[in-house]
C-alpha cells in the first residue's frame, strides 16, 4: 500500500513511512493512494471474529508491504490486552433504535486509546533495530494527550511533547497527563486555545530548523495510523447489527473530524453505512460547512465538552481532497486560501458528493438534556461529548428500521462536574486509573508563541 499527500507535493510513502512521518512534508495529510475494498461476502465472513482478529483483517490492506496480517494481529493483541472489557469496544442498546458504542475501556478512558495503544506498538516495531530517535509533538484538547502519553511513556528512543490549552481541559484530563512523570514525557500548557497549539505543531513539521535537527512524528489524527485503527470499530458495531445485509447509521461527536472520517473510510471500503451524523457543540464550523458550505473559522467558545472546542479540523482536509476528485493541487490551493483568509466555501457539487454526511449542533441545554434522557430513560450515565451525538442521533430523522449507533467517546468520570449538573450523579473514576488527585503533577506553562515552544522542544528533543 502506498500513501500520497492531500497536497500532491510530497514523496509517496509506505505504511511504516507514514506512521513515522506523521504529517507530509508539503503540509498535507497522507491518505492511501486508493481506498481498499471488501466484497459483501468478505464482510459477511468477518462476523463472529474477536475484536483483535477483526482489527487485523480490516487493517491488513493498509499495512501491506510493511506488516503482514499475522504481525498486525500480534500487535493488536498486545494493544487491546490493556482494555478493561473483553469486547474491547462493547455495544449497548439504549432503545428500539439507539445504540451506544463504548470506546472508553482503554487505560485513559477515551476513544483515543483504541488507536494510540496500537500506535505505541507500531512506533516500537518500526524503530527497533535502527538508530532513529523520535520526537513526538502533539496538541490536545484533553484526551489525545493522556492516551498518547500512556502509549509511549518510558519507551526508549522516544521523547513526547504534549501541548494543551492552559486551564481549558478538565482536572481529570490534565492530571491524566501531568502525573505521568516518566523522563521522556514533557507536558506544556499553552496560554491559548487548542487551535493555537495544533497550528504550532503543524508548523514545526514545515520548519527546517526543526526537521534538520530532529526526527519529528505525530500522535494526533494527522497521523494516518490513528485513523486506520478507528475504522475497525465501525465494522465491529455494524456486523453485530446485521451488516452487510443491513445498513447502520452512526452519530459521532466531532472536533478534529478524525473519528467520523474513519467512518467514511469504512464506507469507502464497502461497509453499508446509511448516514454519518457529524455532531458538534456550539463550536460548529463543521456543521456550517456541511449544512451550508460555509467553512469559516470563528472564535472558540469554551464548553462543558472541551475536547470538541475546536475550529480548525485537521481531517476535514482529507475529505476535501476526495471532494476535489483527489486533486492534490486543487486541495493545496484551497488550503492555502483557507490558511490565509480563515474561510473557504464548499461548492454545491462538493456538498452533494458529501451526501453520506449529515450534521447537527447542540448547545449547552441540548447537551444536558441528552445526558438526562440517557440517565432517566435508559439508565446510562454518559459524558458531555457523547451527549452531543445522542442529541443529534435522536433528532436526525433516520428511518425507524435503521439502527443508529452513537460513538461514546469518553467515560463520564472524565467530566464529573458537567455530568453531575445534568443528572445529579457524580461518576467516579474506575479503579484502574488510580487516585490521580494524590499524585504530583509536572508541566510547564508557555506563552502561545511559536518560537518559545519550538525552542523548548529543540532543547529537550530526542537525538540518536
Ligand atoms: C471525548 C471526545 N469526543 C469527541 C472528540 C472529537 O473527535 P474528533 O477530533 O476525532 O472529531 C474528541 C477529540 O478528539 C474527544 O476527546
Ligand atoms: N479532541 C482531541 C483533539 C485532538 O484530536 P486528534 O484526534 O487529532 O488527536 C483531544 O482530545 O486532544
Amino acid at each position: 500500500m502506498h500513501y500520497i499527500s492531500t497536497r500532491g507535493n510530497a514523496s509517496n510513502l509506505d505504511f511504516a513511512g507514514v506512521t513515522l512521518a506523521g504529517l507530509a512534508s508539503d503540509g498535507g495529510l497522507y491518505v492511501p493512494r486508493a481506498w481498499p475494498t471488501f466484497t459483501q461476502a468478505e464482510i459477511k465472513a468477518m462476523r463472529g471474529l474477536t475484536y483483535v482478529d477483526l482489527a487485523a483483517k480490516v487493517m491488513a490492506p493498509f499495512t501491506a508491504g510493511s506488516l503482514s496480517e499475522d504481525e498486525l494481529r500480534e500487535l493488536c493483541a498486545a494493544a487491546y490486552g490493556s482494555f478493561s472489557h473483553a469486547a474491547v469496544t462493547p455495544l449497548t442498546q439504549l432503545d428500539n433504535q439507539q445504540w451506544l458504542l463504548e470506546l472508553f475501556h482503554g487505560p485513559t478512558l477515551a476513544f483515543k486509546d483504541v488507536a494510540l495503544q496500537l500506535l505505541g506498538h507500531l512506533f516500537e516495531r518500526f524503530l527497533s533495530g535502527g538508530d532513529k530517535a523520535l520526537t513526538i509533538v502533539g496538541a490536545t484538547s484533553g484526551d489525545t494527550g493522556s492516551a498518547a502519553i500512556h502509549a509511549v511513556a518510558g519507551r526508549e528512543n522516544i521523547e513526547i511533547f504534549m501541548l494543551h490549552p492552559h486551564g481549558r481541559v478538565s482536572d481529570v484530563q490534565r492530571r491524566q497527563m501531568t502525573t505521568v512523570l516518566a523522563p521522556n514525557v514533557h507536558n506544556i500548557a499553552i496560554e491559548g486555545s487548542f487551535d493555537d497549539a495544533q497550528a504550532m505543531v503543524k508548523r514545526m513539521f514545515g520548519d527546517s530548523e526543526v526537521t534538520s535537527a530532529i526526527t519529528l512524528s505525530a500522535v494526533n489524527s494527522i497521523n494516518w495510523a490513528r485513523l486506520m485503527a478507528q475504522v475497525v470499530y465501525y465494522f465491529w458495531a455494524a456486523l453485530q447489527l446485521g451488516a452487510p445485509e443491513r445498513k447502520v447509521a452512526f452519530s459521532v461527536p466531532t472536533g478534529n473530524f478524525g473519528d467520523v472520517f474513519a467512518g467514511y473510510v469504512a464506507a469507502q471500503m464497502g461497509l453499508p453505512v446509511e448516514r454519518l451524523i457529524v455532531a458538534t457543540n456550539v463550536n460548529d464550523i463543521l456543521h456550517r460547512a456541511l449544512a451550508k458550505g460555509d467553512y469559516s473559522v470563528g472564535s472558540v467558545t469554551p464548553t462543558a465538552a472541551p475536547s470538541m472546542d475546536i475550529q480548525v479540523s485537521s481531517n476535514f482536509e482529507r475529505l476535501l481532497f476526495d471532494l476535489e476528485g483527489r486533486d492534490g493541487s486543487a486541495t493545496a490551493e484551497r488550503m492555502k486560501i483557507f490558511e490565509q483568509d480563515g474561510k473557504t466555501a464548499l461548492t454545491d457539487a462538493m456538498r452533494s458528493k458529501a451526501g453520506l454526511f449529515q450534521s447537527a449542533r447542540a448547545d449547552a441545554n441540548e447537551m444536558s438534556g441528552a445526558m438526562r434522557w440517557a440517565y432517566e430513560k435508559c439508565a446510562e450515565v454518559i459524558d458531555p461529548h457523547t451527549a452531543i451525538a445522542i442529541h443529534a442521533a435522536r433528532n436526525a430523522g433516520i428511518s425507524a428500521d435503521v439502527p443508529v449507533v452513537t460513538l461514546a467517546t469518553a467515560h463520564p468520570a472524565k467530566f464529573p462536574d458537567a455530568v453531575e449538573r445534568a443528572t445529579g450523579v457524580r461518576p467516579s473514576l474506575p479503579a484502574r486509573v488510580g487516585n490521580l488527585f494524590d499524585r504530583e503533577e509536572r508541566f510547564i506553562v508557555l506563552p502561545s508563541d511559536y518560537v518559545a515552544v519550538r525552542d523548548h522542544v529543540l532543547g529537550h528533543a530526542a537525538r540518536a
